[in-house]
Protein backbone atom coordinates (compact mmCIF):
# COMPACT_ATOMS: atom_id res chain seq x y z
CA UNK A 1 0.00 0.00 0.00
CA UNK A 2 1.42 3.42 -1.05
CA UNK A 3 0.94 6.13 2.11
CA UNK A 4 2.11 9.66 2.77
CA UNK A 5 2.86 12.04 5.54
CA UNK A 6 4.10 15.45 5.81
CA UNK A 7 5.29 17.96 8.50
CA UNK A 8 6.63 20.98 9.32
CA UNK A 9 5.75 24.44 9.61
CA UNK A 10 5.26 27.41 8.04
CA UNK A 11 8.45 29.33 9.18
CA UNK A 12 10.06 26.42 10.62
CA UNK A 13 13.72 25.25 9.37
CA UNK A 14 11.89 22.46 6.81
CA UNK A 15 9.39 20.51 5.66
CA UNK A 16 8.91 16.86 5.18
CA UNK A 17 7.63 14.45 3.17
CA UNK A 18 7.84 10.29 3.80
CA UNK A 19 6.04 8.10 1.00
CA UNK A 20 6.16 4.15 1.58
CA UNK A 21 5.19 1.46 -0.80
CA UNK A 22 6.83 2.88 -4.12
CA UNK A 23 8.67 0.09 -5.72
CA UNK A 24 12.41 0.20 -6.85
CA UNK A 25 13.39 1.33 -10.00
CA UNK A 26 11.71 4.91 -10.24
CA UNK A 27 13.82 7.48 -11.97
CA UNK A 28 13.96 10.43 -9.21
CA UNK A 29 16.89 13.21 -8.21
CA UNK A 30 16.51 16.17 -6.46
CA UNK A 31 16.95 18.38 -9.34
CA UNK A 32 13.65 16.84 -10.04
CA UNK A 33 12.15 17.57 -7.20
CA UNK A 34 13.34 21.26 -6.96
CA UNK A 35 11.83 21.68 -10.71
CA UNK A 36 8.32 20.41 -9.88
CA UNK A 37 8.51 22.86 -6.76
CA UNK A 38 9.35 25.81 -8.80
CA UNK A 39 6.73 24.98 -11.01
CA UNK A 40 4.43 25.54 -7.50
CA UNK A 41 5.90 29.12 -7.23
CA UNK A 42 4.37 30.26 -10.46
CA UNK A 43 1.97 32.22 -10.75
CA UNK A 44 0.19 35.90 -11.03
CA UNK A 45 -0.59 37.54 -8.45
CA UNK A 46 1.90 35.18 -5.44
CA UNK A 47 3.21 37.28 -2.82
CA UNK A 48 6.31 38.26 -1.78
CA UNK A 49 7.46 35.60 -0.07
CA UNK A 50 7.38 33.21 -3.16
CA UNK A 51 10.36 35.97 -4.76
CA UNK A 52 12.53 35.80 -2.11
CA UNK A 53 12.38 32.40 -0.36
CA UNK A 54 13.75 29.43 -1.89
CA UNK A 55 12.65 25.34 -1.69
CA UNK A 56 16.31 23.98 -0.64
CA UNK A 57 15.61 20.17 -1.36
CA UNK A 58 17.51 17.23 0.24
CA UNK A 59 16.52 13.89 -0.08
CA UNK A 60 17.32 12.16 2.90
CA UNK A 61 16.27 8.47 1.92
CA UNK A 62 15.12 5.77 -0.27
CA UNK A 63 17.02 6.93 -3.29
CA UNK A 64 20.60 5.73 -4.33
CA UNK A 65 22.30 7.53 -7.70
CA UNK A 66 19.15 8.39 -9.51
CA UNK A 67 16.72 5.71 -8.69
CA UNK A 68 13.81 4.69 -5.65
CA UNK A 69 15.36 1.66 -3.96
CA UNK A 70 11.87 0.59 -2.72
CA UNK A 71 12.39 1.55 1.05
CA UNK A 72 10.40 5.12 2.08
CA UNK A 73 10.91 7.85 0.15
CA UNK A 74 12.18 10.89 2.46
CA UNK A 75 12.30 14.55 0.86
CA UNK A 76 13.50 17.65 2.81
CA UNK A 77 12.20 20.82 1.43
CA UNK A 78 14.25 23.57 4.23
CA UNK A 79 12.59 27.24 4.03
CA UNK A 80 15.27 29.74 3.19
CA UNK A 81 13.40 32.23 5.72
CA UNK A 82 14.24 29.74 8.62
CA UNK A 83 17.31 32.48 9.89
CA UNK A 84 14.61 35.15 10.70
CA UNK A 85 12.12 32.65 12.65
CA UNK A 86 14.82 31.01 14.30
CA UNK A 87 14.26 31.51 17.89
CA UNK A 88 10.65 32.17 17.36
CA UNK A 89 9.98 28.78 15.88
CA UNK A 90 13.15 26.72 17.91
CA UNK A 91 11.92 23.40 18.80
CA UNK A 92 13.83 23.98 21.95
CA UNK A 93 12.75 26.13 25.00
CA UNK A 94 13.90 29.86 24.55
CA UNK A 95 14.04 32.59 27.17
CA UNK A 96 11.76 35.39 27.28
CA UNK A 97 13.98 37.94 27.13
CA UNK A 98 15.68 37.17 23.67
CA UNK A 99 11.78 36.95 22.39
CA UNK A 100 10.69 40.68 23.62
CA UNK A 101 10.36 42.69 21.55
CA UNK A 102 11.49 40.87 18.14
CA UNK A 103 8.38 42.41 16.19
CA UNK A 104 7.73 38.43 14.02
CA UNK A 105 6.53 37.20 17.90
CA UNK A 106 4.03 40.08 18.63
CA UNK A 107 0.97 37.50 19.59
CA UNK A 108 -1.62 37.18 16.48
CA UNK A 109 -4.71 38.21 18.41
CA UNK A 110 -7.16 38.98 15.60
CA UNK A 111 -7.82 35.55 13.96
CA UNK A 112 -8.85 35.86 10.30
CA UNK A 113 -12.43 34.61 9.15
CA UNK A 114 -11.64 32.21 6.34
CA UNK A 115 -8.01 31.11 7.87
CA UNK A 116 -7.55 28.25 10.80
CA UNK A 117 -7.08 30.58 13.76
CA UNK A 118 -9.94 31.02 15.69
CA UNK A 119 -11.08 27.67 15.72
CA UNK A 120 -7.59 26.39 15.66
CA UNK A 121 -7.21 27.98 18.71
CA UNK A 122 -10.26 27.02 20.98
CA UNK A 123 -8.82 23.28 19.53
CA UNK A 124 -5.89 23.22 20.56
CA UNK A 125 -5.65 25.34 23.69
CA UNK A 126 -3.60 28.76 22.30
CA UNK A 127 -4.53 32.23 22.93
CA UNK A 128 -3.05 33.64 19.73
CA UNK A 129 -2.56 32.41 16.05
CA UNK A 130 0.72 31.58 15.57
CA UNK A 131 0.85 27.97 16.22
CA UNK A 132 -2.36 27.19 14.24
CA UNK A 133 -1.05 29.38 10.97
CA UNK A 134 2.63 27.88 10.71
CA UNK A 135 0.54 24.34 10.56
CA UNK A 136 -2.66 24.86 8.74
CA UNK A 137 -0.38 27.39 6.21
CA UNK A 138 -0.70 25.96 2.56
CA UNK A 139 3.31 26.05 2.87
CA UNK A 140 3.00 22.70 3.97
CA UNK A 141 2.32 21.76 0.39
CA UNK A 142 5.49 22.24 -0.15
CA UNK A 143 6.41 18.65 1.09
CA UNK A 144 3.13 17.63 -1.25
CA UNK A 145 4.39 18.58 -4.04
CA UNK A 146 8.05 16.78 -3.26
CA UNK A 147 6.37 13.66 -2.37
CA UNK A 148 4.18 13.80 -5.92
CA UNK A 149 7.13 14.30 -8.21
CA UNK A 150 8.18 10.70 -6.77
CA UNK A 151 4.97 9.30 -7.57
CA UNK A 152 4.45 10.85 -11.08
CA UNK A 153 7.75 9.61 -11.77
CA UNK A 154 6.30 6.15 -11.09
CA UNK A 155 3.52 7.18 -12.94
CA UNK A 156 5.19 8.18 -16.36
CA UNK A 157 7.19 4.66 -15.96
CA UNK A 158 3.94 3.16 -16.46
CA UNK A 159 3.28 5.64 -19.56
CA UNK A 160 0.67 7.62 -17.11
CA UNK A 161 1.49 11.17 -17.86
CA UNK A 162 -0.64 14.06 -15.73
CA UNK A 163 -1.34 17.97 -17.11
CA UNK A 164 -2.96 20.42 -14.82
CA UNK A 165 -4.28 23.97 -15.78
CA UNK A 166 -6.48 26.80 -14.47
CA UNK A 167 -9.51 26.90 -15.93
CA UNK A 168 -10.93 29.61 -14.20
CA UNK A 169 -10.05 33.17 -11.36
CA UNK A 170 -13.04 34.21 -10.14
CA UNK A 171 -15.36 34.52 -12.75
CA UNK A 172 -13.35 34.71 -15.49
CA UNK A 173 -13.60 31.36 -17.40
CA UNK A 174 -12.06 29.59 -20.21
CA UNK A 175 -14.86 28.15 -22.68
CA UNK A 176 -16.54 25.08 -22.24
CA UNK A 177 -15.94 23.90 -25.66
CA UNK A 178 -11.57 25.20 -25.53
CA UNK A 179 -9.53 22.03 -26.20
CA UNK A 180 -7.41 20.08 -23.48
CA UNK A 181 -4.25 20.67 -22.61
CA UNK A 182 -1.84 17.63 -23.89
CA UNK A 183 1.13 16.64 -21.36
CA UNK A 184 3.21 18.13 -24.64
CA UNK A 185 1.35 21.49 -23.59
CA UNK A 186 3.27 21.67 -20.11
CA UNK A 187 5.69 23.81 -21.21
CA UNK A 188 3.72 26.39 -22.61
CA UNK A 189 1.03 26.47 -19.64
CA UNK A 190 4.10 26.58 -17.11
CA UNK A 191 4.80 29.82 -19.08
CA UNK A 192 1.88 31.20 -18.73
CA UNK A 193 1.18 33.85 -15.83
CA UNK A 194 -1.84 31.92 -14.60
CA UNK A 195 -1.32 28.33 -16.28
CA UNK A 196 -3.89 28.79 -18.37
CA UNK A 197 -4.36 26.90 -21.60
CA UNK A 198 -6.51 29.64 -23.52
CA UNK A 199 -5.18 32.50 -24.12
CA UNK A 200 -7.68 35.24 -24.23
CA UNK A 201 -8.77 34.09 -20.90
CA UNK A 202 -5.21 34.30 -19.54
CA UNK A 203 -5.35 37.88 -20.81
CA UNK A 204 -8.60 38.61 -18.93
CA UNK A 205 -7.10 36.55 -15.80
CA UNK A 206 -4.32 39.22 -15.94
CA UNK A 207 -6.83 41.84 -15.48
CA UNK A 208 -8.85 40.25 -12.98
CA UNK A 209 -5.80 40.05 -10.62
CA UNK A 210 -4.60 43.46 -11.30
CA UNK A 211 -8.17 44.91 -10.53
CA UNK A 212 -8.13 42.41 -6.93
CA UNK A 213 -4.68 43.99 -6.24
CA UNK A 214 -5.55 47.76 -6.83
CA UNK A 215 -8.95 46.76 -4.14
CA UNK A 216 -7.07 45.23 -1.99
CA UNK A 217 -8.89 41.66 -2.60
CA UNK A 218 -8.04 38.38 -2.62
CA UNK A 219 -9.53 36.02 -5.53
CA UNK A 220 -10.23 32.12 -5.65
CA UNK A 221 -11.13 29.98 -8.86
CA UNK A 222 -10.86 26.47 -10.42
CA UNK A 223 -8.12 23.91 -11.82
CA UNK A 224 -8.42 20.83 -13.28
CA UNK A 225 -6.28 17.65 -13.53
CA UNK A 226 -5.67 15.77 -16.44
CA UNK A 227 -4.02 12.24 -16.33
CA UNK A 228 -3.44 9.99 -19.77
CA UNK A 229 -2.89 6.66 -19.88
CA UNK A 230 -4.62 5.36 -17.54
CA UNK A 231 -5.76 1.56 -18.11
CA UNK A 232 -9.20 0.82 -17.54
CA UNK A 233 -10.37 -0.74 -13.90
CA UNK A 234 -8.35 1.47 -11.22
CA UNK A 235 -10.69 1.69 -8.11
CA UNK A 236 -13.59 -0.09 -7.68
CA UNK A 237 -17.01 -0.21 -7.46
CA UNK A 238 -17.66 -2.97 -4.71
CA UNK A 239 -16.98 -0.40 -1.79
CA UNK A 240 -17.48 2.91 -1.22
CA UNK A 241 -13.72 3.70 0.11
CA UNK A 242 -12.16 2.33 -3.10
CA UNK A 243 -13.83 4.06 -5.42
CA UNK A 244 -11.26 6.32 -7.29
CA UNK A 245 -13.87 9.26 -7.79
CA UNK A 246 -14.07 9.15 -4.04
CA UNK A 247 -10.69 9.30 -3.40
CA UNK A 248 -9.70 11.58 -5.60
CA UNK A 249 -12.62 14.22 -4.17
CA UNK A 250 -10.85 13.47 -0.67
CA UNK A 251 -7.24 14.23 -1.67
CA UNK A 252 -8.40 17.19 -3.53
CA UNK A 253 -10.49 18.90 -0.49
CA UNK A 254 -7.58 17.81 1.57
CA UNK A 255 -5.48 20.85 -0.09
CA UNK A 256 -6.17 23.95 1.88
CA UNK A 257 -9.17 26.45 0.35
CA UNK A 258 -10.38 23.66 -2.07
CA UNK A 259 -14.34 23.85 -1.26
CA UNK A 260 -15.17 21.88 -3.97
CA UNK A 261 -14.39 18.71 -6.54
CA UNK A 262 -15.81 17.88 -10.01
CA UNK A 263 -15.01 14.91 -11.39
CA UNK A 264 -15.84 15.16 -15.35
CA UNK A 265 -18.71 17.31 -15.74
CA UNK A 266 -19.96 17.40 -12.49
CA UNK A 267 -22.22 19.92 -11.39
CA UNK A 268 -23.00 20.50 -15.22
CA UNK A 269 -23.93 16.55 -15.83
CA UNK A 270 -26.48 17.27 -13.06
CA UNK A 271 -28.94 19.99 -15.33
CA UNK A 272 -28.62 17.82 -18.24
CA UNK A 273 -31.14 14.82 -19.26
CA UNK A 274 -29.65 10.95 -19.30
CA UNK A 275 -29.65 11.14 -23.07
CA UNK A 276 -26.62 13.58 -23.09
CA UNK A 277 -25.26 13.23 -19.91
CA UNK A 278 -23.56 10.08 -20.44
CA UNK A 279 -20.92 8.48 -23.00
CA UNK A 280 -22.29 5.96 -24.98
CA UNK A 281 -20.20 2.70 -26.22
CA UNK A 282 -19.51 2.49 -29.84
CA UNK A 283 -17.09 1.10 -32.37
CA UNK A 284 -15.00 3.50 -34.35
CA UNK A 285 -14.43 3.12 -38.36
CA UNK A 286 -11.28 0.71 -37.55
CA UNK A 287 -13.73 -1.49 -35.59
CA UNK A 288 -12.23 -0.43 -32.47
CA UNK A 289 -14.42 -0.04 -29.03
CA UNK A 290 -14.85 3.56 -28.18
CA UNK A 291 -16.55 6.42 -25.63
CA UNK A 292 -18.49 8.90 -27.85
CA UNK A 293 -18.05 11.91 -24.89
CA UNK A 294 -15.57 12.18 -21.85
CA UNK A 295 -18.40 13.79 -19.59
CA UNK A 296 -17.77 11.50 -17.30
CA UNK A 297 -13.89 12.31 -16.79
CA UNK A 298 -12.55 8.86 -17.54
CA UNK A 299 -14.29 7.42 -14.00
CA UNK A 300 -17.78 5.05 -14.11
CA UNK A 301 -18.94 3.01 -11.30
CA UNK A 302 -15.61 4.26 -8.59
CA UNK A 303 -13.44 3.16 -11.88
CA UNK A 304 -11.05 4.47 -14.52
CA UNK A 305 -12.29 3.33 -17.85
CA UNK A 306 -9.30 3.90 -20.00
CA UNK A 307 -10.37 7.48 -20.78
CA UNK A 308 -8.22 10.48 -19.95
CA UNK A 309 -8.95 11.63 -16.03
CA UNK A 310 -10.57 14.91 -15.30
CA UNK A 311 -11.28 15.94 -11.95
CA UNK A 312 -11.55 19.96 -10.99
CA UNK A 313 -11.01 21.74 -7.66
CA UNK A 314 -12.48 24.95 -6.61
CA UNK A 315 -10.37 26.90 -4.58
CA UNK A 316 -11.92 29.97 -2.36
CA UNK A 317 -10.68 33.70 -2.31
CA UNK A 318 -7.18 33.70 -0.04
CA UNK A 319 -8.53 34.84 3.76
CA UNK A 320 -5.86 36.71 4.51
CA UNK A 321 -7.47 39.66 2.82
CA UNK A 322 -5.59 42.77 2.86
CA UNK A 323 -8.90 44.94 3.00
CA UNK A 324 -9.04 43.55 6.06
CA UNK A 325 -12.48 41.78 7.15
CA UNK A 326 -14.09 42.52 11.08
CA UNK A 327 -13.03 39.96 13.80
CA UNK A 328 -12.82 40.09 18.06
CA UNK A 329 -9.08 40.55 19.09
CA UNK A 330 -9.35 37.94 21.52
CA UNK A 331 -7.03 39.58 23.51
CA UNK A 332 -9.31 42.78 24.71
CA UNK A 333 -12.57 40.90 23.86
CA UNK A 334 -13.31 44.16 21.19
CA UNK A 335 -14.06 44.48 17.65
CA UNK A 336 -11.23 44.95 15.47
CA UNK A 337 -10.20 44.15 12.13
CA UNK A 338 -7.94 40.79 11.13
CA UNK A 339 -4.34 40.41 10.97
CA UNK A 340 -2.47 41.17 7.74
CA UNK A 341 1.13 41.46 6.98
CA UNK A 342 0.89 40.28 3.44
CA UNK A 343 -0.97 37.66 1.40
CA UNK A 344 -1.17 36.02 -1.71
CA UNK A 345 -3.99 37.93 -4.18
CA UNK A 346 -4.72 34.64 -5.85
CA UNK A 347 -2.85 31.31 -5.38
CA UNK A 348 -5.11 29.55 -8.07
CA UNK A 349 -2.14 28.27 -10.54
CA UNK A 350 -0.18 26.88 -7.60
CA UNK A 351 -3.27 25.02 -5.91
CA UNK A 352 -3.32 23.28 -9.62
CA UNK A 353 0.16 22.01 -9.14
CA UNK A 354 -0.68 20.78 -5.82
CA UNK A 355 -3.32 18.85 -7.09
CA UNK A 356 -1.33 17.43 -9.34
CA UNK A 357 0.53 16.21 -6.98
CA UNK A 358 -2.17 14.70 -5.03
CA UNK A 359 -4.03 13.23 -8.10
CA UNK A 360 -0.43 11.59 -8.85
CA UNK A 361 -0.50 10.11 -5.17
CA UNK A 362 -4.24 8.88 -5.57
CA UNK A 363 -3.28 7.81 -8.82
CA UNK A 364 0.25 5.26 -7.96
CA UNK A 365 -1.87 4.32 -5.05
CA UNK A 366 -4.59 2.72 -7.13
CA UNK A 367 -2.18 1.39 -9.67
CA UNK A 368 -0.40 -0.40 -6.68
CA UNK A 369 -3.35 -2.01 -5.46
CA UNK A 370 -4.40 -3.22 -8.66
CA UNK A 371 -1.13 -4.64 -10.25
CA UNK A 372 1.50 -5.11 -7.26
CA UNK A 373 5.43 -5.15 -7.92
CA UNK A 374 7.96 -4.55 -5.69
CA UNK A 375 10.26 -2.80 -8.93
CA UNK A 376 8.75 -0.66 -11.39
CA UNK A 377 9.65 -3.51 -13.94
CA UNK A 378 7.52 -5.84 -11.98
CA UNK A 379 4.86 -3.27 -11.70
CA UNK A 380 4.90 -2.94 -15.78
CA UNK A 381 4.71 -6.55 -16.32
CA UNK A 382 1.44 -7.17 -14.41
CA UNK A 383 0.04 -4.23 -15.90
CA UNK A 384 0.71 -5.69 -19.51
CA UNK A 385 -0.40 -9.06 -18.63
CA UNK A 386 -3.90 -7.62 -17.67
CA UNK A 387 -4.15 -5.48 -20.71
CA UNK A 388 -3.39 -8.63 -22.64
CA UNK A 389 -5.58 -10.60 -21.06
CA UNK A 390 -8.96 -8.79 -22.05
CA UNK A 391 -10.85 -10.68 -24.57
CA UNK A 392 -11.11 -9.21 -27.99
CA UNK A 393 -15.11 -8.91 -27.32
CA UNK A 394 -13.98 -6.27 -24.47
CA UNK A 395 -10.87 -4.60 -26.18
CA UNK A 396 -11.66 -0.53 -25.45
CA UNK A 397 -9.52 2.19 -26.69
CA UNK A 398 -9.75 6.14 -25.43
CA UNK A 399 -12.41 7.41 -27.66
C1 LIG B 1 -0.97 27.37 -2.84
C2 LIG B 1 -1.78 28.03 -1.76
C3 LIG B 1 -1.39 29.27 -1.27
C4 LIG B 1 -2.12 29.91 -0.27
N1 LIG B 1 -1.72 31.15 0.16
C5 LIG B 1 -2.44 31.77 1.11
C6 LIG B 1 -2.07 33.08 1.59
O1 LIG B 1 -1.09 33.67 1.15
N2 LIG B 1 -2.84 33.64 2.54
C7 LIG B 1 -3.95 32.99 3.06
O2 LIG B 1 -4.62 33.56 3.92
N3 LIG B 1 -4.32 31.79 2.63
C8 LIG B 1 -3.60 31.14 1.69
N4 LIG B 1 -3.98 29.90 1.28
C9 LIG B 1 -5.20 29.27 1.84
C10 LIG B 1 -5.08 28.91 3.31
O3 LIG B 1 -3.98 28.07 3.56
C11 LIG B 1 -6.39 28.21 3.77
O4 LIG B 1 -7.49 29.01 3.43
C12 LIG B 1 -6.37 27.97 5.28
O5 LIG B 1 -5.40 26.98 5.61
C13 LIG B 1 -7.73 27.53 5.85
O6 LIG B 1 -8.18 26.32 5.30
P1 LIG B 1 -9.56 26.25 4.44
O7 LIG B 1 -9.54 27.40 3.49
O8 LIG B 1 -9.51 24.94 3.73
O9 LIG B 1 -10.70 26.36 5.40
C14 LIG B 1 -3.27 29.26 0.27
C15 LIG B 1 -3.66 28.00 -0.22
C16 LIG B 1 -2.94 27.39 -1.24
C17 LIG B 1 -3.38 26.03 -1.75
C1 LIG C 1 4.79 30.13 1.89
C2 LIG C 1 3.89 29.65 1.05
O1 LIG C 1 2.57 30.00 1.04
C3 LIG C 1 2.05 30.72 2.11
C4 LIG C 1 0.70 30.14 2.38
C5 LIG C 1 -0.06 30.96 3.33
C6 LIG C 1 -1.27 30.37 3.93
O2 LIG C 1 -1.83 31.00 4.84
O3 LIG C 1 -1.70 29.29 3.51
C7 LIG C 1 0.32 32.25 3.62
C8 LIG C 1 1.51 32.91 3.03
O4 LIG C 1 2.59 32.83 3.92
P1 LIG C 1 3.07 34.14 4.71
O5 LIG C 1 1.91 34.52 5.58
O6 LIG C 1 4.28 33.70 5.50
O7 LIG C 1 3.39 35.13 3.65
C9 LIG C 1 1.94 32.19 1.77
O8 LIG C 1 3.16 32.72 1.30
C10 LIG C 1 4.22 28.69 0.03
O9 LIG C 1 3.29 28.30 -0.69
O10 LIG C 1 5.41 28.28 -0.08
Amino acid sequence: MLRWLTAGESHGPALVGIVEGLPSGVGLTAEDVRQALARRRLGYGRGARMKFEQDEVTIVGGVRHGLTQGGPVAIQVGNTEWPKWEQIMSADPVDAEVLEGQARNAPLTRPRPGHADFTGMQKYGFDEARPVLERASARETAARVALGTAAAAFLRGLGIELVSHTTQIAAVAVPEDAPLPLPSDVEALDADPLRCFHAATSEAMVAEVDAAHKEGETLGGVVEVLAYGLPPGLGSYVHWDRRLDARLAGALMGIQAIKGVEVGDGFRTAARRGSAAHDEIVRDGAGKIIRSTNRAGGIEGGMSIGDVLRVRAAMKPIATVPRALRTIDVATGEPAKAHHQRSDVCAVPAAGVVAEAMVALVLAQAVLEKFGGDSLAETRRNLESYLAAIPASLDSVAG
